[in-house]
């Protein structure tokens, strides 16, 4: 354990409590540690682009595995500071590093007061082409959007209401996308997020959806200017033109899509826009997309899991919505291996108080998930693929070791979770059984990986299989 410089470690939770709170402020790093976060941590995160992922930034985060080396900056910030959060000396700009285990919690749960998902940098990166969506949204207006969220999407229930739509149409667009790649012998990105994107628009927004790369171009190009927040002018043309193609579908109400149920669901609720909240479904399961190939690289290294899972899809009828939980917890566990959503941001409404000391109003609060998901200090199967954390209840139980306690957030939690959670597990899981069902797929890049010790990068566009028929 460093304890080089900065004060010495403190135990147990600061606690963001609201009250009289203090004057003195939380600890402010040093120049040098503050640029060691701002280079080594936040600006690999925004190169590889937090709306939309930049291929060629993400090989070179692979190559020199970024992520690893920011974990290990932020577990050496933990060991010198403790749990309590630490400001960074940026100027123009209050940020904060969340560090405890129980702060973590705490900033999650009381969202979104104190602590508001719509922080600046958000609104500027998602008014792009969202700016009436969900997560940019506070107060009464935001919870009557999040209501409506949460009843389109399903949000408690492991296999949606629509699943026998979404479950045929997955297994259509997953068969296509294995008898491709086993003709040619190869299944790379190009050949799964095709299948996996004319999935997507047929969940999202109906069949009539499926061949819509017009709209998927727009959505594109605005995604890639959200990476540049407010730092980029709007393009309004383009947007303007991307929801007069969602209204479109709206209006259509196709039977069986989400769509559909967005319309009667909100159809005419002018506050909560409802076209608004649908490119986010749209461009939130191209990560989805790369969490599942990824799962199934894992599972193409570890054969002894890719037995079992394959033992849970013989235990029922292919064709029929269900949980598939070793699927899921493999995808799971690639979100918690590799985050989609690296950097979870909020901002202080108030003062708030940790162990004394003082967070600032207007303060942004940075949860950097890869630390969480990847502390060998207090996470034993830290880098270890282990399906089994996702499984608590089931046969095998947690790993050894695994804290209950610990936060594994890929999806976020408290109020402000992903509403989309189930859905995205229940497509994935059926995508991947449908990939798994007639095919074997051997992993051929990254060559050397080793499920025991996975590394901290890995980019979808370059994972590539051998792909055969059974
Ligand atoms: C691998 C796939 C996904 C992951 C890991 C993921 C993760 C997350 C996380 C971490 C947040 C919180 C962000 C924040 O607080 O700033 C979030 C929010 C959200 N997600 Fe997902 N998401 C995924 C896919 C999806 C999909 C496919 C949908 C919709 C179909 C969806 C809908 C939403 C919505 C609407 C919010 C905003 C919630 C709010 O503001 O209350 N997500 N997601």
């Amino acid at each position: 354990m460093s304890t080089s410089s900065g004060p010495a470690r403190s135990s147990g939770p600061s606690r963001g409590a609201v009250g009289p709170v203090s004057t003195e402020l939380v600890p402010r790093l040093g120049v040098a540690d503050t640029l060691r976060v701002a280079l080594g941590v936040l600006a690999p995160t925004v190169a590889q682009g937090a709306i939309a992922r930049r291929p060629r930034a993400m090989a070179l985060a692979e190559r020199l595995d970024l992520d690893a080396r920011a974990v290990a900056t932020v577990q050496d910030l933990h060991r010198r500071y403790g749990d309590v959060p630490v400001r960074l000396a940026l100027p123009g700009r209050r940020l904060a590093l969340v560090l405890g285990p129980d702060d973590v919690h705490q900033v999650l749960q009381d969202s979104p007061e104190p602590f508001a998902l719509a922080n600046r940098e958000k609104k500027g990166a998602l008014g792009q082409f969202q700016p009436h969506g969900v997560l940019v949204s506070h107060g009464r207006v935001r919870e009557q959007r999040r209501a409506v969220n949460e009843t389109v999407l399903d949000t408690p229930r492991p296999v949606h209401r629509l699943a026998p739509t979404v479950v045929a149409a997955v297994r259509e667009e997953a068969r296509a996308v294995a008898e491709r790649a086993a003709s040619s012998h190869r299944l790379d990105w190009d050949t799964f997020s095709a299948g996996w994107r004319r999935m997507v628009r047929r969940v999202v927004l109906g069949d009539t959806a499926r061949d819509d790369e017009a709209l998927q171009r727009d959505l594109d190009a605005l995604r890639y200017r959200a990476n540049w927040s407010y730092f980029a002018p709007r393009d309004r043309s383009r947007r303007d033109r991307l929801r007069r193609r969602l209204a479109a579908y709206v209006e259509r109400a196709e039977p069986g899509s989400l769509a559909g149920l967005l319309a009667e669901t909100a159809g005419g609720d002018e506050e909560v826009d409802p076209v608004d909240q649908l490119p986010q479904w749209l461009f939130a399961f191209d990560p989805a997309g790369m969490a599942t190939i990824r799962a199934l690289a894992l599972l193409a290294v570890e054969p002894d899991e890719r037995t079992r899972v394959r033992a849970e899809m013989d235990e029922g009828d292919p064709g029929a919505p269900r949980e598939l939980r070793r699927l899921r917890a493999a995808v799971l566990e690639s979100v918690r291996l590799w985050p989609t959503t690296p950097m979870i941001l909020r901002e202080t409404t108030r003062d708030t108080e940790w162990a004394g000391a003082r967070v600032p109003s207007g303060t942004a609060m940075l949860v950097y998930t890869p630390y969480l998901h990847r502390d060998d200090d207090d996470l034993a199967v830290a880098h270890r693929f282990a399906p089994d954390l996702w499984l608590r209840d089931g046969p095998t139980g947690p790993p050894d070791g695994a804290r209950t306690d610990w936060p594994l957030v890929p999806f976020s939690e408290g109020p402000g979770v992903c509403p989309g959670q189930n859905l995205v597990l229940l497509t994935a899981s059926t995508f991947l059984a449908t990939l798994l069902e007639h095919h074997d797929h051997a992993l051929t890049h990254p060559r050397a990986l080793d499920p025991a010790y996975v590394p901290g990068v890995i980019s979808p566009f370059r994972v590539r299989f051998r792909t055969r028929a059974r």
